[in-house]
Parts: C-alpha cells; sequence; structure tokens
C-alpha cells in the first residue's frame, strides 16, 4: 500500500518528453502523467511551441507536468497563459513563497543528499500536492540517472512521495517495495538518448510499475 494513501496502485510519470511520439507512447503504455523541461540548460529541454503541440496531441485523462528551475516569476506567469498545464514542478532551490501563487498546483522536487532529513526538508512545503525525491549531485538540477539512499525516505512522510533518481525498469520494483510511494517519476531510465524516449523501454518500465503493484506493495 502507497505510504499515507488508502490505494495500493503507484502511478507513474516520465518525464524529459520532448516529441509528440514520445508523449503518445508513454499513453499507451498507461502512464498517468508526462513532464516538460523548461530549463533551457538541459538536453530535455522544450520550448512554448513545441510544449504546447505535445499537450494538444494528448487524450484526455493524462497530467501535464510542466517543469522549473529557478524560473523567474514573471517569466513563469508568461509561460502558463500560454500553456494548459496541470502540474508545476518546482526543481530549483525555490522557496515555498516562490511555490505559491500561479494558479495552478505544485509539487516540490528535493534533492537528496546522504544522509538528508528528507522529512524536515519537506516540512515547509506545505502547500504542496506532493514532493518528489531526486538525487543531489553537486551542479546538476536534475535527470541525473543516479539513485539515492532509498532507506532515508520517511515512513507515514506528511505529503504524497514521488520517487524519482535512476530508476529503471529494472530496479523500479525493487525501489517500490522499499519505499511504496504515491509514485515513481522516470528520465533518463526510459531514453534510447538524451531527450529521446525509447517506446519499449516506457512500456517495460510502467509495467513493472503495474507488476509491483500487483504483487501486493
Ligand atoms: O531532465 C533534466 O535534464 C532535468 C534538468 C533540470 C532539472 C530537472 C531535470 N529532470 C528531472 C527529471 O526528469 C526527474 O527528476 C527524473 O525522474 C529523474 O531523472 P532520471 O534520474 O534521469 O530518471
Amino acid at each position: 500500500m502507497a505510504r499515507g494513501m488508502n490505494v495500493t496502485v503507484v502511478r507513474s510519470k516520465i518525464c524529459g518528453i520532448t516529441r509528440i511520439e514520445d508523449a503518445l507512447a508513454a499513453v499507451a503504455a498507461g502512464a498517468d502523467a508526462i513532464g516538460l523541461v523548461f530549463y533551457g540548460k538541459s538536453p530535455r529541454a522544450v520550448g512554448v511551441e513545441q510544449a504546447a503541440a505535445i499537450v494538444q496531441a494528448l487524450p484526455p485523462f493524462v497530467t501535464t507536468v510542466g517543469l522549473f528551475v529557478d524560473m523567474p516569476r514573471d517569466q513563469l506567469q508568461q509561460l502558463l497563459q500560454r500553456l494548459p498545464l496541470d502540474l508545476l514542478q518546482f526543481h530549483g532551490d525555490e522557496s515555498p513563497a516562490d511555490c505559491e501563487g500561479h494558479g495552478r498546483p505544485y509539487i516540490k522536487a528535493l534533492r537528496v543528499r546522504p544522509g538528508e532529513d528528507v522529512a524536515a526538508a519537506m516540512a515547509p512545503y506545505s502547500g504542496a500536492r506532493g514532493i518528489l525525491l531526486d538525487t543531489f549531485v553537486e551542479g546538476v538540477p536534475g535527470g541525473t540517472g543516479a539513485s539515492f539512499d532509498w532507506s532515508l525516505v520517511p515512513e507515514n512522510a506528511a505529503k504524497p512521495i514521488i520517487l524519482a533518481g535512476g530508476l529503471d525498469a529494472g530496479n523500479v520494483a525493487e525501489a517500490i517495495r522499499q519505499v511504496r510511494p504515491y509514485a515513481v517519476d522516470v528520465s533518463g531510465g526510459v531514453e534510447a538518448s538524451k531527450g529521446i524516449k525509447d517506446a519499449g523501454k516506457i512500456h517495460a518500465f510502467v509495467q513493472a510499475v503495474r507488476d509491483a503493484r500487483c504483487d501486493g506493495n
């Protein structure tokens, strides 16, 4: 059972989508959400027009998540006027105040260091719909392909936990068994190359998440 939630389903988000065909592959595999990276230094960055085309191509009931790294508030507001994103993911050093007041729900990404007190790091973000836990790597805000020590994830966390960092079809079942997150998030583990997804890897990942749920996790 997912921690803090009275459900046995673990949801999946495929992050770093740059192409319509990859978004549709994620949907076909049964992913619950796709992530669009609005961070110019990322090899997975998308522009507004590109993102709009991807969002427009999606069927209903797929959550679109926009990912930001310390984007200035006015720039973010302009972007949100043009894009019907469902959820904002703040992946930089944004304070709780920075994450609030955009007219959309948000999740906060926290990059976990060795020995980190994750519950304490989460505590200020009381307005978040969930907390995404990714791996801290110096100088790289995200999409590192590296895992962190899953034992640091608190039991009975105050918010739904979205587990990220170095997941793939081969390790996600064990991650779910250990952490029992609300959802899992993957980028590099389902890619053919940076920014280009592999439909077979996406399918295998989502299937592994579903099988883990069926095993009673
Ligand atoms: O993907 C990026 O390039 C990126 C750049 C800056 C901030 C965040 C970024 N990605 C975040 C993610 O895609 C997720 O955290 C992902 O699940 C973790 O990535 P990976 O370890 O490659 O699965």
